[in-house]
């Protein structure tokens, strides 16, 4: 998001203690949708984006991630300590720090905001969640604190949509000011050396100033958390909502999906009415609208499972499972703070890995990123609600439905593999102290209606961009491949088996034979390489050319399959996806982070070796127990 001119432009940098609103504070001033989620280390990088003054001028506004103090413990923080100082080469000094305190935690953020204004440099704070602190009958003085900070300092309410009118009424008379502003003297410098303790006394101090009702400790819940942290209640809870986000994955998804399928068979109709048949009627229909259209009837479904996870997330209740979690994961030597990137990996193993930034210890960050593909991203939904949908019955069992049954089975296999995986990392390769959980549990929040549309809306934009993008040229890429070239005049066969695709799919079968894939599973595996949503279009590309029923296959890859597979076929494939790392994004972000690609070539390598054993085992034993 680095504008070509931001060079020329004011800076802004927003700095402040982690979830205490930068992000929601950025997105207001810029238009920008970063995620913003109620739990501490939500932002790992550094991002920019522009604002305009009231009277015009643009700003260039940098986002940081969270930190406690200028002393950086984790990768994280230390993004965000250099871009203060200036030290990233791409980047010039900010001209202004927009200090952004929590209203209702003064206590703990002020300690901040005086480091930095020990460094001498120009500062306005913003005083968020002033709409909570107000609720709570927290009053502050802002001139006595202003006046005590030898700053200005603005209220907002960063979830508001016009929660940031003073801030930007005062930035820019904060700019012009800025060389004006008193630079502490080396003197007073020496004097507070700036220790937790000083600082500590001068936060008292001011505080008995300017917000004297301030409480002490901050307050938490404690009725509701006595239920949701306990060791039994607290996980049978954690249990029951997974549980209910799998059901609904499957039982309210079903209508939307209808449509969809219906859109796409009058789409595929029409074409077939409408245009000679000819190469460009089947890129249509067999390209574009089978292969594309076979991952976008999964939408709803991706919808509803992130619609889960916003709410989660932004409720306050993550950190909370991360500590009843924490003796567990610590039993298998994962470190509690695994726990948010973990569950950030089950949208997509990228940003998961990313926010691994906040883990200290460097084996305990690289045993989580390690695992962090295991956990099952929604880009593996696609591929096992087709397999669920075609070889797993509509039936209850129970009151649960037998299909969300067995997608939380799936999800849950991912998980304890990846504990075993991580058990084993940490026994044999690199042993590390258990180190206790630190985190701040924030406080329980409803969930803001706007950031949930807005989540979601970001989400649908994610997945309409993959499938526009990457599924949609890859599947075009696999016609031509499987339309070229073209059969031997008196060919018996389908003429997909003739074409380069069909050739690569039989160099591959031997390959993959033993864990039961057919060649046409093996061709949708090599595109299903980038990523794996892909390999659901790309069987629903190679089954349209196949001679199994072409017209069907656009709106009904399912029944196809369900004709043309055995259960054992689809029980492995689903095994397979469970494990191999079939994402090339994933890939370059660990070799990015890690600055090596022992670790990408070590966790492919691991990876591919478990998909290909729990595949054949899957495989065997489905047949043998006549599966087959
Ligand atoms: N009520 C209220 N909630 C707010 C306000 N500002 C932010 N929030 C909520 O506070 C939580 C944290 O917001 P973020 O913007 O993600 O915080 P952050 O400072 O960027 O957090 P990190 O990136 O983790 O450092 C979210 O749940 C927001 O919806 C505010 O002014 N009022
Ligand atoms: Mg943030």
């Amino acid at each position: 998001m680095t504008t070509p001119h931001a060079t020329a432009l004011p800076r802004l940098a927003l700095v402040g203690n982690p979830n205490c609103g930068k992000t929601a504070l950025f997105n207001l001033l810029t238009g920008a949708r970063q995620k913003v989620a109620n739990y501490a280390g939500v932002t790992v990088e550094r991002k920019a984006g522009l604002a305009t003054l009231p009277d015009g001028r643009p700003v260039q506004v940098v986002d940081l991630p969270g930190t406690y103090s200028l002393t950086p413990a984790t990768p994280d923080e230390q993004v965000t300590l250099d871009v203060i100082e200036g030290r990233r080469a791409d980047e010039p000094l900010p001209d202004l720090i927009v200090a952004v305190v929590d209203a209702t935690n003064l206590r703990m953020n002020l300690r901040l905001v005086l480091e930095l204004q020990r460094r001498g440099r120009p500062l306005i704070v913003a005083l968020n969640m002033a709409d909570v602190a107000r609720a709570h009958g927290l009053a502050i003085d802002v001139p006595a604190l202003a006046a005590e900070l030898g700053c200005p300092v603005v209220e907002t309410v960063a979830i508001r949509r016009d929660g940031h009118a003073q801030l930007l009424a005062q930035l820019g008379s904060a700019l012009a000011a800025k060389q004006a502003q008193r630079q502490p003297t080396a003197g007073a410098l020496l004097a507070d050396d700036g220790s937790a303790a000083a600082l500590q006394r001068e936060v008292r101090r001011i505080l008995s100033v300017a917000a004297p009702s301030a409480p002490r400790n901050p307050r938490f819940q404690l009725g509701i958390d006595a239920v949701v942290m306990h060791p039994v209640a607290g996980l049978a809870l954690l249990a029951l909502l997974l549980f209910l986000m799998f059901q609904a994955v499957f039982s309210w998804a079903a209508v939307p999906m209808d449509a969809i399928k219906a859109a796409l068979a009058w789409a595929s109709d029409g074409v077939n009415a409408h245009m000679a048949e000819g190469p460009l009627r089947s890129l249509l229909v067999d390209g574009v609208i089978a292969g594309v259209g076979s991952v976008l009837v999964f939408l709803p479904q991706i919808l509803i499972l992130f619609g889960f996870i916003l709410l989660l997330e932004d409720s306050g209740y993550l950190p909370r499972a991360a500590f009843l979690l924490d003796t567990l994961m610590g039993r298998v030597g994962l470190s509690g703070r695994a726990f948010i990137p973990l569950l950030s990996s089950f949208a997509c193993a990228v940003p998961g890995v990313m926010a691994t930034r906040t883990i200290a210890s460097w084996k305990d960050r690289l045993a989580t990123i390690m695992i962090a593909p295991l956990m099952t991203c929604s880009a593996r939904l696609p591929v096992y609600a087709l397999l669920i949908g075609a070889f797993i019955p509509a039936r209850s069992v129970g009151p649960f439905d037998l299909r969300g049954l067995v997608l939380f089975g799936l999800y849950v296999a991912g998980v304890l593999s990846a504990v075993a995986v991580a058990w084993v990392f940490k026994r044999l390769w690199m042993k590390s102290g258990y180190q206790p959980l630190m985190l701040e549990l924030p406080p329980y929040r409803l969930p803001s209606l706007r950031n949930f549309a807005l989540g979601l809306w970001e989400r649908a934009r994610i997945f309409l961009r993959r499938v526009g993008t990457i599924i949609f040229s890859l599947t075009i890429v696999l016609w031509f491949l499987s339309s070229w070239p073209a059969p031997p005049a008196g060919a018996t066969g389908a003429a997909i088996e003739y074409s380069a695709a069909g050739r690569i799919g039989a160099a591959l079968e031997p390959v993959f034979a033993p864990i039961g894939f057919n060649w046409q599973i093996s061709i949708a595996l090599v595109p299903g390489m980038a990523a794996r949503e892909v390999a659901v279009g790309a069987l629903g590309t190679v089954y349209a050319l196949s001679d199994a029923g072409a017209e069907d296959v656009a709106d009904a890859l399912t029944p196809v399959l369900a004709s043309q597979w055995s259960l054992a076929t689809a029980l492995s494939l689903l095994a397979w996806f469970v494990f191999a790392p079939q994402c090339l994004s994933t890939l370059a972000v660990v070799r990015r982070e890690t600055n090596s690609w022992r670790y990408p070539a070590l966790m492919a390598g691991y990876l591919f070796g478990l998909a290909y054993v729990a595949a054949f085992a899957t495989y065997h034993i489905a047949v043998a127990l006549g599966a087959g």
